[in-house]
This record gives C-alpha cells, structure tokens and sequence, in this order.
C-alpha cells in the first residue's frame, strides 16, 4: 500500500455499502479518505443515491453481487489495497433460515477472505458485533466491559452464532500469505446497539408510537443498560482503522475493537426516547407494565405463531424470546482499546448524534 499512499491512489471496496452502516461508512470514506481513487460499493441491492456520488473527484464504483458467490466476491476484491466487509444478514426476528444467515455470514465472510488471499489484497477490516460476546443465553449481565472482560459467550441463536464464527475466521485469517508473498491483516469492530440516521427499527418503534396515539408502553426496566453507539463514530472508526492498519499492523492485526463514543447508558427504551420524545412520543410508566413472565409468555406465543403461519406469511413480530432477552439483560461497554491503539476519539459528540437522529426521525415523520 505504500507506493499507492504516496500517489495518492488507493482504492477501496466496501461490502453491504448500501446497508443502514454501510452507507454511512462510504460517504465518510468520501469526505475523510483523501487518499481514495476508487471506492467499489459490492452490495445485493444497490441504492438510488449511489448516482449523486458519481460526480466527485473519486471513482464511485457500484457493484451489484452477492457474497455467497466467491467468484464475485473475487471480481471486487481484485486490485482493492482495502476491503471494509459489513455486509451481513441482520435477522433476530426469524425472516430468514438459520441456514441462509450462515451462508451470507460466515460463507459470505469465507469468500471475502478467500478472495483478499487469491488478488492480493493485504488489509480486511471486519463488522463484527457485540452479539459476539453477548448477552448469552444465562442472561448474565456484562456491565461496562472491555474486549478483555472475562464473559461466559454461548450462543444459539443463529445470528450471534454467525457473527461469532465469522470474527474467528477473520482473525485466524491474520498473517496469511497472500498473492505477491505479503502478510494478510485483519481487524474486527464490534459494535453495540448502533442507532441513527436509517436505523430500521428505531423507525419501526416510530410508527408504532404514532398508531398507538402517541405513546409506547414501557416493557423493560430502565436499570437494564443496553450499549448503543451512533452509526456516524462507527462509520468513523471503521475509516482510521483502514488508515491506521498499514503503519500499526503489528499492533492491529488481529485484533478485536468494541465501538464505542460518549452515547449515555440507558435502557433501550429509555434510548430511544432521546429521540422519539423530542418527535412528540411518550413513554408510558416509570416501571414495566406487564409482569416479565407475562412478556415471557407473549414472546413464546409469537414463537408459536411464527411457526404456524410460516405456510401462509412471514409473521415476524419484534418481540420473541431472544429479543426480550437481549433488551432485557444488561449489556454496555466502557473502554479506550480503539483510542490507544490508532488514536480513535468520537467525530460526532452525544448533543450532535441525537440532534443528527431526532432531525432524521422528523423527516420519517414527514414522509410517513
Ligand atoms: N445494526 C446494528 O445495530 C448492528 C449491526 N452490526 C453489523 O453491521 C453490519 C451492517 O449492519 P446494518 O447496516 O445494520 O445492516 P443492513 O441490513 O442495513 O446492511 C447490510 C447490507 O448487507 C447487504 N447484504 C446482505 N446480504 C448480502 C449478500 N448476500 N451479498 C451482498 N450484500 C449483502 C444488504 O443488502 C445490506 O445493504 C452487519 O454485518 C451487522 O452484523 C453490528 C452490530 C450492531
Ligand atoms: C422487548 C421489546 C419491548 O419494547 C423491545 C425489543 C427491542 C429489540 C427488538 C432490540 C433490543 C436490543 C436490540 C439488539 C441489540 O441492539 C444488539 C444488536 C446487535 C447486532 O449486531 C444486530 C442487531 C441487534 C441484535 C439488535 C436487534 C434489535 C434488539 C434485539
């Protein structure tokens, strides 16, 4: 990458580039890589907006490809000096197969590594999750850890399971040799909760509240802490960590980072309502409103249901069992790992994240 750093010619690819984190990671990378000549945005779907960034000075290259398909992933990764793999199946809610969610996952994962060591491509930094370590299935507590927390990680969820099989083959893959003799160096970004502007189901919370006159009704403690991160400090630390990992890949490679800014520790409802509050939603009593073997029973019942009507339509409520579970076991982390090892520090404070994010709800609320 060096002879490429000089003259300023580095190209990129970015996979699930049209993703809720994914879009936010490419126009960061557009505005704070100044080194870029292309960015190849590799997605299944690729997004309209893609178009208004095809008039600036670098190269945007859209690639429509799947990531089960080794043969496209390897069309991409030729001649990128950087791959940044979000792209991933992001399903609690029993969409899609546990069978589907390992092949985009940890195939999909497989194939990127695969085609870094076949073209050559010396730098793979990962979008792992804080699924990885937890909340695990005793529903033990993990309370302001670190990446060195002692935690008891046992899945079986599909989708934790897969993002857990995927970090590990991305570090197992450091220090492999690829095409040219050089040294692979791979990195995994763990983030927690990440919200803002496109966040899916904060939108879904939305319109919730709207049809049901304005108000949600409080389902979780408000002292079970849920870790949460703003999409823009994590689209930002995946950007330094592909600028950093050249000069520290001794330090780097290899590596597991928590993403993490100064977001508040909160429940996730109370989360939440930093944002839907100021767009006119109520959050319904200081305490849960329905006894906690009652949530129990409901989300068991939507199991059921789930399982019933799969002949007939997907019925994929928000609540099931390992939902309830992770917003109900305490889960935040507390650590400076990124900030010692490539100088991480938040770009967008907590006042400009939430201002960021109630200013994106109140234009859902505009087209809704
Ligand atoms: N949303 C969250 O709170 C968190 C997300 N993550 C991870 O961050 C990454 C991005 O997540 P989000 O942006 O939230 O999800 P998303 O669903 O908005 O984005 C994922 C992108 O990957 C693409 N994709 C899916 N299957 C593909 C395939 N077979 N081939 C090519 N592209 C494919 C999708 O089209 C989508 O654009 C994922 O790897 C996820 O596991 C980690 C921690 C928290
Ligand atoms: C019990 C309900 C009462 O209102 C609330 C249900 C909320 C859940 C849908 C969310 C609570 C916690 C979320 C997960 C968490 O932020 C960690 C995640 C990390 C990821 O890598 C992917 C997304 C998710 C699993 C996220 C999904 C939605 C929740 C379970």
């Amino acid at each position: 990458m060096a002879d490429s750093a000089q003259t300023q010619e580095l190209v990129y690819l970015v996979t699930g580039g049209c993703g809720f984190l994914g879009e936010h990671v490419v126009r960061m990378l557009l505005q704070r890589e100044p080194r870029l000549r292309e960015l190849r945005i590799f997605d299944l779907h690729l997004g309209p907006w893609l178009e208004e960034l095809k008039t600036g000075p670098v190269q945007v290259t859209a690639i429509q490809g799947d990531v089960t398909q080794a043969h496209e992933v390897a069309a991409a990764v030729a001649g990128a000096h950087v791959v940044i793999h979000t792209a991933g199946l992001v399903d609690v809610f029993g969409k899609t197969s546990p069978e589907t969610i390992h092949e985009v996952n940890v195939q999909g994962t497989q194939n990127v590594i695969e085609a870094c060591v076949q073209t050559g491509t010396r730098f793979l930094i990962y979008t792992s999750s804080m699924e990885v370590v937890g909340p695990n299935i005793k529903g033990q507590p993990f309370y302001r850890g670190n990446e060195n927390t002692p935690y008891e990680a046992v899945h079986r969820h599909p989708y934790p399971c897969s993002k857990a099989l995927a970090e590990r083959l991305v570090l197992e893959a450091n220090g492999r040799e690829v095409l040219g003799g050089l040294p692979l160096v791979t990195c995994a970004l763990r983030p927690t909760g990440i919200y803002g502007e496109g966040h899916q189901i904060m939108r879904d919370f939305y319109h919730q509240g709207l049809r049901l006159g304005g108000r949600l009704f409080r389902a979780i403690p408000a002292s079970v802490e849920h870790g949460r991160v703003y999409v823009g400090n994590v689209a930002w630390m995946h950007v330094l960590v592909a600028r950093e990992l050249e000069h520290r890949a001794a330090l780097m490679g290899g590596q597991v980072y928590f993403c993490y800014d100064n977001s508040p520790y909160k429940s996730y409802e109370d989360f939440n309502m930093e944002f839907l509050g100021p767009c006119g939603l109520r959050l319904v009593g200081t305490r849960p409103l329905m006894p906690y073997w009652l949530l129990v029973l409901l989300a068991a019942l939507n199991t059921l249901l789930q399982w019933l009507l799969r002949p007939l339509m997907l019925y994929a409520p928000l609540l099931n069992p390992y939902t309830l579970a992770v917003a109900n076991t305490t889960f935040t982390v507390s650590t400076d790992k990124a900030r010692r090892h490539f100088g991480y520090e938040p770009l967008f404070s907590w006042e400009e994240s939430r201002t960021r994010t109630i200013r994106w709800v109140q234009t859902v609320e505009g087209s809704a």
